[in-house]
């Protein structure tokens, strides 16, 4: 299965949803999305599928509507048109199990500033219900040692995003959904966040990453959203 986000898969009409899974299908595929926010419609139309290991680009200007795209693939927002399925099967017939298959990575870094980096590891662990002892693993990940004993509101930008990203290497999850994830990262935080990636397509993961930024991703497929109206 290969990932196809070209414009024409995006005008296509929604099916009604299958009642069955259909393990022919790819993983994640989207069909006839569409997201308003207020009163502005940000796109329409717009479709894609991704295959294990798979990669979706998601780039754009300011406002054109990435994290937005982001947050209905997360399920966090209802689309205002189209269908997302997961192996077939509508997302929102079973939005426990979506979240249980997605880390969401937002602009905000979910991080507790009265914790120490370990301990906000050990929280979000118990939260995910991965082995505390892989805490240790997320900190070396993320090149973290060395203040796994700080509390959080004393972190750098960078630190803070990479304890944030950190997170992600904590339990394995089947679809990283990215918002801009290199912020605030500097060259050798950009490497491992690549490392993080790439480990986890290796293990068949899907990820959408959306950036501003010329990360060296090897993107299966690259979707740009217009700044106003549909994807181009
Ligand atoms: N809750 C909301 N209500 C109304 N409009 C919203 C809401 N959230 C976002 N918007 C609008 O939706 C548009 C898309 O925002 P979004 O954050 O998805 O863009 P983006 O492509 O991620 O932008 P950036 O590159 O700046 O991160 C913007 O015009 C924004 O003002």
């Amino acid at each position: 299965m290969s990932a196809t986000a070209s414009p024409s898969s995006r005008t296509a009409p929604v099916d009604p949803a299958p009642a069955i899974p259909d393990p022919a299908s790819p993983a994640l595929a989207v069909e006839g999305l569409a997201c308003q926010r207020g009163e502005r419609l940000l796109f329409e139309g717009l479709g894609f599928a991704l295959a294990p290991g798979q990669l979706l680009l998601l780039t754009g200007p300011n406002g054109s509507g990435k994290s937005s795209l982001l947050r209905v693939l997360a399920g966090l927002n209802a689309p205002a048109a189209g269908r997302i399925a997961w192996r077939g099967r509508p997302i929102a017939e079973d939005p426990a199990a979506h979240r249980q298959r997605l880390r969401f990575l937002t602009h905000l870094d979910g991080v507790k500033p009265a914790l120490t980096v370990t301990e906000n590891l050990a929280f979000w662990a118990a939260l995910t219900g991965a082995p505390a002892a892989r805490a240790g693993t997320a900190l070396e990940a993320f090149g973290l040692e060395r203040i796994a004993d700080l509390p959080a509101r004393f972190l750098s930008a960078g630190q803070r995003r990479r304890l944030a990203l950190s997170r992600l290497t904590l339990a394995p999850a089947a679809l990283w959904l990215l918002d801009e994830p290199s912020t605030s990262l500097d060259a050798e935080g950009v490497e491992r966040l690549l490392a993080a990636i790439a480990a986890h397509r290796a293990q068949g993961g899907i990820a959408v990453v959306a950036t501003h930024d010329r990360l060296a991703l090897q993107p299966s497929d690259e979707l740009r959203l217009a700044e106003r109206g549909a994807a181009s």
